[in-house]
């Protein structure tokens, strides 16, 4: 890896495929990708592994003194994102019990954020009894038997293919409906700290991102049938990038402000702190 090259985490998932794919060549002798799910993406931005990535919010809210953002970007859904899901063998409403009764619930190793909007869907708006909480690598929830949190392209393929016996929860939409927002499930995080020359090909990467960000929903078809996956059909693909929104407007600020609240309520974090942006 060339010393000077900007530092670009990519997480692996369908849901920014599209993004990625659609970045000028002209930046690659300036920028090495390293690729990974969320959680492998956050540790690498607090440890400078990498300079800046799209990353769970809650990464931000953690150290928001580190970070910067880049504006008008993020991964948010309105009321379904299809990819953050709560997948339970049993009827919800036997949920109670089975927590009360000290059951285990599984959570991803994958993400920080969706596990910890579980926890606040769990205290404030479903208001169970503590469960024990336990981590499990992606991909092996079903294995369990029991209720588990999955993310990305492992909970997408639940969610389409969801058996018969599997009841899922779509988080966005369990947020929804306690807070009548939007969730955000991602930010661009960089470090605060980056100089030089590669905060000039930053620059360069974030005008890319915002073109190829707008250019994305006239040209979901046609991305659908370049993704070289083929889990999912170009209709399930296309489907599921018109439920995301990967910007960041007033509404998805509101959101973050809410999530921030509680946290904090939780002592997840001390308190909301700004979001500040890049600004090239
Ligand atoms: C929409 C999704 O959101 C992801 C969930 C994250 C998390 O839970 O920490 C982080 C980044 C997002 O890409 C998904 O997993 O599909």
């Amino acid at each position: 890896m060339n010393n000077s090259q900007l530092k670009v985490g990519r997480i692996d998932y369908l849901n920014i495929w599209p993004l990625f794919h659609s970045i000028n060549n002209s930046l690659c002798t300036d920028v090495s990708f390293v690729s990974g799910h969320p959680a492998m993406l956050n540790q690498a931005l607090a440890r400078k592994d990498i300079h800046v990535s799209p990353s769970s919010s809650i990464e931000y809210l953690y150290r928001a003194e580190d970070y910067l953002l880049l504006p008008d970007l993020g991964i948010s859904a309105a009321s379904q994102v299809q990819s953050v899901i709560f997948c339970l063998p049993f009827p919800f409403d036997q949920l109670e019990r089975y927590a009360g009764q000290n059951g285990e619930i599984f959570l991803t190793r994958a993400s920080d954020t969706s596990r910890a909007l579980l926890k606040i869907l769990w205290h404030y708006h479903w208001k169970l009894p503590s469960p024990r909480w336990r981590m499990l690598d992606p991909g092996q929830g079903l294995s369990t038997g029991k209720p588990f949190l999955e993310i990305g392209d492992h909970a997408l393929s639940i969610f389409l293919n969801a058996h018969q016996n599997m009841h899922v929860l779509d988080l966005a939409g369990e947020w929804n409906k306690m807070t009548g927002l939007p969730f955000v499930f991602a930010l661009w995080i960089l470090r605060r700290d980056l100089q030089g020359r590669q905060r000039s090909v930053l620059a360069r990467l974030a005008r890319e991102l915002l073109q190829a960000r707008r250019a994305m929903p006239g040209r979901y078809h046609e991305l659908s049938m370049l993704y070289p996956g083929t889990e999912f059909t170009p209709e399930q693909i296309t489907d599921y990038w018109q439920k995301m929104d990967y910007g960041l407007e007033q509404e998805h600020k509101a959101a973050l402000a809410a999530f921030g609240r509680y946290l904090s309520d939780m002592d997840e974090i001390p308190g909301m702190p700004a979001l500040d942006f890049f600004e090239g």
